[in-house]
């Protein structure tokens, strides 16, 4: 097939699966400028990996899918062998929104990773689609239909050629599905770009259909068939060889769309109303963004309320326990009273500060930043939000996995020298609680004496007190977003990670600790 007016034409396109089984073999299809194309097929028959090629997210090489074939979309055609297609802008079936920015800062992140900053025009035109939703709004406080629509004007925004719809009318009414097909319908047309929509229930959708493409799993090929229920179905059951054909359903009948309109539905909004978000939708740098990940993930893992609560109340038992137990219970308990005291509070100084303060602390900030970082992670993949990143050019790896790994090393860090300030406070009034007569300095001319040798400045050795914290926090926190990014296919896989992950992150922290304190001894 050569390429005409066509906006995508797809030649000689064969894949095979990961496992060898072929899935397509030699197909060609073309779509033209504004045309909706459905692309319906017995379920697993490989429409959403045809989603997936087309918005270069179909995983391509040894071990993985094996693609051929040539895409031609404007400019030099591509190999589908060796690149990516970069012509899909997917709106995905789960909508994969970015639950922890707000409905405006998904707008905002996909225009500002867009190839080329949307125009006004374009923003209009997306924003349109926004009726009944706050820019500040949350996006667990949308409703379905909202999601939906905010999904695809943040896919708009990132101005693809070609829009893809993996079967958007699914858990829509009769209703809101014909409305979501004429709003395909027209977005196609006012934005001249062609789309193409899975769908499995094909009636509310055919309507607004100008083709249907069949994936044939026989022949593995794709086939255009009539734009006609009775058409459609027939031919899917004739695939699905486990309905006897007595038992096919009469045909339904393709209805008309309601004659309601976008605007009186309530999808499309007046274009005075849409300026509110045109404000919204500036340029923002990629700086902007590593920042607003960074605090992000800074409140979330170092600076919480709880977290610190957490952390504090771990330092105060530590303070106590090490300063109770040091001098009442053991064997030398009376003697150390009376002549070894100002050498035992050297020895829990040192101790306190350079092993027993840093390793509680490292396991508190490890096993429960782990947790969380495995959850957000697992909770990621199985919304398919780092697909749409990957789709809308938006790097996980330069935001949300260099914000953590940065934030668990200086969190870490900030952490500790709180928690050895609250635990050298804790010792101190428990010590004053065994000693009232003593004076406080005398408890802190000798508890620090090692730890801080001219009274001011922290010895030398707390360099390694301070990379033993920071290392295991580094490779718990790695550990934890390499197990967070396995497959997930259900919260269950999640929950596992998360347990997975705190007993990797404990065990690397018990470990970095003892190497570095036995080394540094
Ligand atoms: N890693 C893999 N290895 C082997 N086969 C796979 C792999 N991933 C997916 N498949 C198979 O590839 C086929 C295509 O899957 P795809 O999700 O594209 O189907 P689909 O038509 O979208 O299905 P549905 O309509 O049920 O969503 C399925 O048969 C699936 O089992």
């Amino acid at each position: 097939m050569t390429q005409t007016s066509h906006a995508l034409v797809i030649d000689g396109l064969t894949i095979d699966r990961p496992n060898g089984q072929p899935l397509l073999r030699h197909t060609s299809f073309a779509i033209d400028r504004a045309e909706v194309v459905l692309l319906v097929g017995p379920s697993g028959s490989g429409k959403s990996t045809i989603v997936k090629l087309l918005g270069g997210l179909l995983e391509n090489g040894p071990g993985e899918w094996r693609v051929s074939g040539r895409l031609h979309c404007g400019g030099q055609p591509m190999d589908l062998a060796t690149e990516r297609s970069p012509v899909g802008g997917i709106v995905f079936q789960d909508h994969a929104l970015f639950n922890d920015l707000s409905a405006v800062e998904n707008l905002r992140i996909a225009a500002d990773h867009a190839a080329h900053p949307p125009d006004a025009v374009l923003i209009d035109g997306a924003t349109a689609l926004l009726d009944g939703i706050e820019p500040t709004q949350t996006v667990s406080s949308c409703s379905g239909g909202q999601r939906q629509r905010l999904a695809i004007a943040r896919t708009l925004l990132a101005d693809r050629p070609v829009l893809l719809f993996d079967e958007p009318n699914s858990g829509l009414d009769v209703a809101m599905a014909r409305r979501l097909g004429e709003l395909i319908r027209d977005l196609c047309r006012s934005m001249n770009k062609p789309a193409l929509v899975v769908a499995h229930h094909v009636k509310d959708l055919l309507p607004v259909a100008d083709r249907v493409l069949l994936f044939d799993t026989r022949n593995h090929r794709l086939v255009e068939v009539p734009r006609d229920a009775d058409a459609i179905e027939a031919a899917l059951l004739a695939l699905d060889d486990s309905v006897p054909p007595a038992s096919q359903p009469a045909g339904l009948t393709e209805t008309g769309l309601a004659e309601t309109g976008l605007a009186e539905a309530g999808i499309l909004r007046s274009a005075g109303k849409g300026r509110d978000w045109r404000k919204e939708v500036g340029h923002r740098s990629r700086f902007h963004w590593f920042l607003r990940y960074l605090a992000e993930y800074f409140w979330e893992l170092c600076v919480s309320p709880l977290m610190l609560i957490y952390m504090g109340a771990g330092a105060l038992i530590m303070g106590f326990v090490s300063m109770w137990f040091g001098f009442h219970y053991n064997s030398f308990g009376g003697y150390l009273k009376s002549l070894l005291h100002d050498e035992t509070l050297v020895g829990l100084g040192l101790v306190q500060g350079t092993v027993a303060v840093p390793l509680i602390s490292s396991i508190l900030f490890v096993a429960r930043n782990n947790a969380i970082i495995a959850a957000d992670i697992g909770n990621r993949v199985l919304s398919s939000q780092f697909s749409a990143m990957q789709n809308l050019r938006i790097t996980a790896r330069g935001y949300i996995f260099s914000a953590i790994l940065i934030n668990m090393v200086v969190g870490s860090l900030i952490l500790l020298v709180v928690s050895l300030g609250m635990a050298s406070w804790a010792s101190m009034q428990t010590w004053h609680i065994q000693f009232p007569m003593q004076s406080f300095e005398l408890w802190r001319s000798h508890f620090f004496r090692k730890l801080l040798p001219d009274g001011l400045h922290p010895a030398f050795s707390m360099v390694w007190v301070l990379l033993k914290v920071a290392l295991s926090s580094l490779l718990a926190g790695g550990a934890a977003i390499v197990i967070g990014c396995g497959k997930k296919e259900s919260v269950l896989e999640i929950n596992a990670a998360i347990a997975r992950s705190i007993i990797v992150g404990v065990t690397l922290t018990l470990l970095v600790h003892a190497v570095i304190s036995i080394l540094t001894l």
